[in-house]
């Protein structure tokens, strides 16, 4: 059986789809229950592991550990009410400078 491909996109549409359900039905509505301070430290976790699994260069684990940081990624952004497309768009008007200077006007 091939496995279906998923997306950040249907990630984010899954995760904003289990707002309002209840923790017991559900892991994400139980992380969005949690508040968005909790999703943080879960993202920074998830964050950790793949740093650890890419320092170590275990490609199996990089691959696993980096589903787990977009999904925990989608959940973050639910809890803390940015959408995909605000962060496009953060990406569009970056794209519009170099990256040093970039770099400079965020320090600025
Ligand atoms: N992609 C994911 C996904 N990736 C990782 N995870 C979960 O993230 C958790 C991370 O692992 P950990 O061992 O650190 O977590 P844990 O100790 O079990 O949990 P905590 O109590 O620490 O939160 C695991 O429980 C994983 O199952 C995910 N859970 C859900 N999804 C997607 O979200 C959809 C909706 O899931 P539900 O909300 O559960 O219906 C699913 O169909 C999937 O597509």
């Amino acid at each position: 059986m091939s496995e279906e491909r998923v997306t950040i996109e249907d990630l984010v549409a899954t995760v904003a789809s289990r707002r309002g359900e209840s923790p017991d039905a559900s892991y994400t509505a139980q992380l969005l229950h949690r508040g968005v301070r909790q999703c943080a430290k879960k993202f920074g976790e998830e964050a950790v592991e793949l740093v650890i699994a890419a320092a170590a260069e275990d490609r199996p684990n990089v691959k696993a550990e980096a589903a787990d940081v977009l999904y925990h990624l989608a959940v973050l952004l639910e809890a803390a009410g940015v959408t995909l497309d605000d962060v496009y768009a953060e990406l569009g008007r970056r794209r519009a400078m170099s990256g040093l200077a970039e770099k400079a006007a965020r320090k600025a």
